[in-house]
């Protein structure tokens, strides 16, 4: 019997849920089967809800397959860098760029992080009401552009917060429409787009500039190491390369981050006893010991971090395509078909997560954690394109966590909130919060 179920609705119907509401539309193929074909002709396209096809397509036999249209839409603003490269370029941007999540390295980012967010919390003192998206977005554009960049960006850290904001607006809503429109087409949409791929690139290009001229001052930076490496023949890295990787950590480095505090502090509300015996942990630690061991002493908060990943995972579809005919336990799938793995359904799937709906971070707990099965719980993606600053984010979030939990709560000010699926995933129109000092 086949593993591979066909839909049961029409194309039509099933592309105007899709559009009208993705997750919903995820939630419920996940139903229908193992794996789903959308049965859309030429164009075969599937979801994949089993762990088995997943860990097949992302590890197993992940050299028969490409990023396909994700690649495609965030070329259009990060050009050749990590997240877009393929085969033996993304082999080769990967192994010069572990050393930047190196232990030695992550011990320097914790510094950064903390201070930081200390300035966030005296930021606060004074504020009855904010938008915590908000905060949460320009903190780690401020965290992310010190470690890798040695930037501060306090002065204009809303603006290029923003242009950040729009890039990704306008590359979610490229990749949920069946026809990508290039850039140099002046529609309103790519017009915004482009306004802000140069603001962001003004920053790059100046920074870069910058390290060459004061190379001391960058050398613990991600730029600084771009600028002493090599590529394949023996010379630099030109610097359109350092441009690419610098606007991949940009994009992929800080709005999952700060998604994923929102949805944390979002759950914090939603679940008073979690709250408090998360802020019991924390108000026992020291904050002035080193941030390293502090993070690595933060157990209870590491849950919650793990089952806010399960339940709102900002990077919460991944899509791969098939570049040859490919076989995967048993079923046959021809070259250009399309695999849609939504973790956020996957995480949802009530016989590994009982309760699924329900944020219990006790469930992640002793040996309970151990019990899921792999691919069934993949916040961080897997295989050789999984997300490289995993334990950078899982380290800046406890931080943040740590220190703002230590001192304030958060009080949501609205009824409802509706998650809003773009590239990551966020909450819409944002989290608007009541600030009480503790
Ligand atoms: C909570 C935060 C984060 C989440 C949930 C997350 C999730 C992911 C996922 C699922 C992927 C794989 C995408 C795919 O297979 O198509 C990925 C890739 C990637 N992530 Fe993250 N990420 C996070 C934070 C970060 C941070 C902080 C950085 C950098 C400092 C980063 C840099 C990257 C890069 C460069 C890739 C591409 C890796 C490759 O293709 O080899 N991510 N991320």
């Amino acid at each position: 019997m086949s593993r591979v179920k066909d839909v049961t609705t029409s194309r039509m119907q099933n592309y105007l849920d899709f559009r009208n509401d993705p997750l919903a539309f995820f939630m419920k193929m996940q139903n229908g089967g193992e794996v789903v074909s959308l049965r859309t002709g030429l164009q075969p396209s599937f979801i994949v809800n089993s762990p088995d096809f997943v860990r097949e397509i992302l590890v197993a036999k992940d050299a028969s397959f490409k990023k396909g249209r994700t690649d495609k839409v965030l070329r259009r603003t990060i050009h050749n860098g990590l997240l877009t490269a393929e085969k033996h370029d993304h082999k080769r941007q990967k192994s010069y760029y572990q050393p930047i999540f190196y232990k030695e390295r992550l011990n320097s980012y914790a510094k950064t992080i903390v201070e930081e967010t200390k300035s966030l919390v005296t930021s606060l003192q004074d504020v009855e009401y904010c938008k915590l998206n908000d905060e949460m977005m320009q903190l780690t554009l401020a965290i992310i552009a010190r470690v890798m960049f040695a930037t501060n960006v306090e002065e204009n850290k809303k603006q290029l917060a923003d242009a950040v904001s729009d890039t990704i607006e306008q590359t979610a809503q490229t990749l949920f429409t069946p026809i990508i429109v290039p850039l140099a087409i002046p529609t309103k949409g790519n017009k915004i787009h482009k306004k802000a791929i140069n603001k962001l690139e003004d920053m790059i290009y100046c920074i870069l500039h910058d390290a060459k001229q004061h190379p001391d001052q960058y050398k613990m930076t991600m730029v600084g190491m771009l600028l002493d490496t090599q590529n394949d023949t023996g010379s630099a890295i030109d610097d359109e390369e350092i441009r690419d990787q610098m606007m991949t950590m940009l994009l992929a480095g800080h709005e999952t981050s700060a998604n994923l505090l929102t949805w944390i502090f979002y759950a914090l509300n939603q679940n008073p006893d979690v709250e408090q015996k998360l802020y019991e942990e924390i108000k026992m630690i020291d904050l002035e010991q080193s941030p390293f061991e502090l993070y690595s002493k933060l157990n209870y908060t590491q849950l919650v971090i793990k089952e806010a990943l399960r339940m709102y995972p900002p990077a919460w579809l991944i899509y791969r395509e098939s570049e040859e005919a490919v076989e995967l336990l048993g079923e046959t799938f021809k070259a250009g078909s399309t695999f849609m793995i939504c973790s956020y359904a996957i995480h949802r799937n009530e016989k590994v997560f009982p309760e699924p709906e329900k944020f219990k971070p006790e469930r992640f707990a002793d040996k309970k954690g151990e019990d899921v099965p792999k691919f069934a719980y993949l916040p961080f993606g897997g295989g050789s394109r999984s997300c490289i600053g995993s334990k950078f984010a899982i380290m800046e979030t406890t931080l943040i966590l740590a220190i703002l939990v230590k001192e304030y709560k958060f009080k949501v000010e609205q009824e409802t909130v509706t998650p809003d699926p773009l590239v990551s995933l966020r909450i819409k129109e944002g989290l608007k919060v009541k600030v009480e000092k503790r």
